[in-house]
């Protein structure tokens, strides 16, 4: 490809939804659209390797970070990669595919952001930090429903992995752009994905959407449903937009508009009415809901890339 894609990261602890959320954006921009990578390929052991050495998948020495910084820089100049692939069925490494960057890169991983290099490889950088109860309750769904793990294994292995995930995981918060937090309203409704709401927390790294007519609740509709507010991350003055599952459609129309009259081909892409599948996720009965506050993290996160595309 002759222009240069925008490259977006996503860094988080296992199963805290990097997966999840790339999908959500190859759907909006269309798979052709998006070359996606997952960090994970670049594991240096095996793992009845790291077993054996007592290593965690989540120490920067099991990772082969200097690769990644490679290939990062390379597919920042539209240039092809040969990637290796770990297997997560196997727990062994595939041989590796050769991958050419589209208009859209897409890196998630577990230490994305762990060195200089690879910050400075990225447009745009998403931490996703959803709280321990939450990220257990998924890691022990996927893994018992995905990866053949019992629920004895899997918090057997959290337990084992949480200080490496102090160490190494959770500091790399701080190079984020934009923290998603989805959150259950009460400890009832964690496993209801249509009920979590959503804190996003905005550093002033990058410009977002100007967002200030919220934060006076008169002559718009978004209640208090949708609020903005200051707040300090790590130290840090930070904004933070909260989106509540029960927000209504119209509240949701409203703050899409304030994206969309920013970016105007965003609305195409990723509003309620220009992409019906945003947001989606899977009810209980395997039908197809949308949740708002999945919808628009989508859209927040896909404006930061199409003004980049454009700015
Ligand atoms: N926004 C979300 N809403 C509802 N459920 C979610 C969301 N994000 C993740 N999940 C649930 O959590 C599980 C794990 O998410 P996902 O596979 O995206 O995590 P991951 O960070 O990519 O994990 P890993 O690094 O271990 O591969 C999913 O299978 C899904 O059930
Ligand atoms: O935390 C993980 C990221 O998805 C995996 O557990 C890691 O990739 C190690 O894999 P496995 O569970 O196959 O040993």
């Amino acid at each position: 490809m002759t222009e240069r894609p925008i490259i977006l990261g996503i860094v988080g602890d296992s199963a805290a939804g990097k997966t999840t959320l790339t999908r959500g954006l190859a759907q909006v921009f269309g798979k052709e659209n998006v070359t996606a990578i997952c960090t994970d390929d670049y594991h240096r052991y095996d793992r009845q390797q790291r077993a054996e050495m007592g290593i965690s998948a989540l120490h920067p020495d099991c990772n082969y970070l200097d690769i990644i910084e490679q290939h990062l820089d390379l597919l920042s100049q539209g240039k092809s990669i040969l990637k290796p692939i770990y297997n997560h069925s196997t727990g062994k490494f595939d041989p590796p595919e050769y991958i050419e960057p589209r208009k859209y890169v897409i890196v998630e991983g577990l230490l994305g952001y762990s060195t200089r290099k690879m910050r400075e490889s990225y447009d745009i950088k998403v931490y996703l930090a959803p709280p321990e109860s939450l990220r257990s309750f998924w890691k022990i769904k996927r893994d018992t429903r995905k990866r053949g793990y019992t629920d004895e294994q899997v918090l057997e292995q959290l337990k084992k992995r949480e200080p490496d995930s102090e160490a190494y995981i959770r500091p790399q918060r701080k190079w984020a752009d934009v923290i998603v937090s989805f959150y259950p309203p009460d400890k009832e409704s964690e496993a209801n994905n249509l009920l979590l709401n959503v804190k996003l927390i905005l550093r002033p790294t990058i410009p977002h959407p100007n967002l200030t007519h919220i934060l006076n609740a008169e002559g718009n509709h978004l209640g208090s449903a949708i609020r903005l507010g200051l707040d300090r991350d790590m130290g840090k003055p930070v904004d933070i937009l909260a989106i509540d599952g029960h927000a209504t459609e119209e509240q949701v129309r409203e703050l899409e508009k304030t994206f969309c009259n920013e970016v105007p081909f965003l609305g195409q892409f990723c509003s309620l009415d220009g992409n019906k599948e945003i947001g989606t996720v899977v009810g209980t009965t395997g039908e197809s809901l949308r949740s708002y506050p999945l919808a628009l993290t989508q859209l927040l996160v896909a404006y930061h890339m199409l003004k980049d595309r454009v700015g």
